[in-house]
């Protein structure tokens, strides 16, 4: 079998849109993952921008919801859209079957504690093994930008800020910012990772930007009308630590937006062009 399944492939603004399946041997089931290829990939290799989704997301809601592809396709970015878990009947999950831990809710960490920790490496998945598996097999070029929301927004910064050198630019739409502080954070960090709280410093972009300069430029975007903004998201912990460090954080508050595609659909455009600012010569 290819390496790489098609399992649908649509013209979308002059490109393709096309969602494939594979074996995943670092979170050790089968995958499925979206891909926009704007028109100019078939002259070229592109850019690309990762998407990472929030709790309870696969690769469709960005792909259908948010409208990125009118202007990736002007623009020439591919966007690559990951599921936010490992997948499959034998992938264990919430014991609750709570929404925010186990399936649909990986938080891009890589797991320690068992029964998680043989599929639960979606670290090493997003900035290893899709990257290396996209670039090899499609028109790409190693140029990548990194975004997500939410949970996704969380696991956008630690990795761009973890992964110095491999990302150019780094937004994130209502992140948890904070995950050692959040009931979110704290659930999925104990969950995946055990109870010694040292272990979850490596996977909160608040920590990390407090400790170190960022060396790639930072896009925040905030609806104040979040339900999940006071409890659970804290962007003023990313904006005190970026002043801590000197980084280069710009934190956008949006007047009356929630925590929905919607909110996500409106601003898109602005982070694509953010990151083909950086992506593009
Ligand atoms: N209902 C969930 C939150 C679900 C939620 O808001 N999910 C966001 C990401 S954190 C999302 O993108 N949902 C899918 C969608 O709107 O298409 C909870 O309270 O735990």
């Amino acid at each position: 079998m290819a390496v790489l399944e098609i399992l649908s492939d649509q013209r979308l603004f002059g490109g393709r849109q096309i969602r494939f399946a594979h074996d995943s041997a670092v979170l050790q089931c089968r995958m499925q993952f979206s891909v926009y290829l704007p028109p100019q990939a078939t002259q070229q290799d592109v850019p690309a921008l990762y998407w990472l989704s929030g709790l309870t997301c696969t690769d469709e809601n960005f792909s259908v919801k948010a409208g990125a592809q009118r202007v990736a396709a002007e623009l020439g970015l591919a966007l690559i859209i990951p599921d936010t878990s490992p997948r499959g009947e034998n992938v264990p999950d919430d014991p609750d079957g709570a929404s925010d831990f186990g399936l649909g809710a990986g938080f891009y960490v890589n797991a320690t504690e068992a029964p998680f920790q043989q599929n639960y490496q979606m670290y090493d998945y997003i900035c290893k093994e899709l990257p290396a598996l996209v670039e090899a097999e499609l028109p790409l070029s190693t140029s990548r930008a990194i975004s997500g929301h939410s949970m996704g927004g969380h696991g956008a910064l630690v990795i761009a800020l973890r992964e110095a050198g491999r990302y150019r630019s780094v937004s994130a739409f209502s992140p948890i910012s904070n995950p050692v502080n959040c009931p979110w954070g704290r659930k999925a960090l104990a969950g995946y990772l055990g109870n010694d709280e040292s272990q979850w410093q490596q996977y909160d972009a608040s920590l990390l930007l407090a400790q170190k300069k960022a060396a790639l430029p930072i896009l925040v975007e905030q609806g104040d009308a979040d339900p999940f903004l006071a409890e659970q998201l804290k962007p003023e912990t990313l904006q005190a630590a970026s002043a801590a460090s000197g980084s280069e954080l710009e934190l956008r508050m949006q007047t009356g937006y929630d925590h929905s595609y919607y909110f996500i659909a409106s601003f898109i455009e602005d982070h694509l062009r953010f990151h083909a600012r950086h992506l593009l010569p």
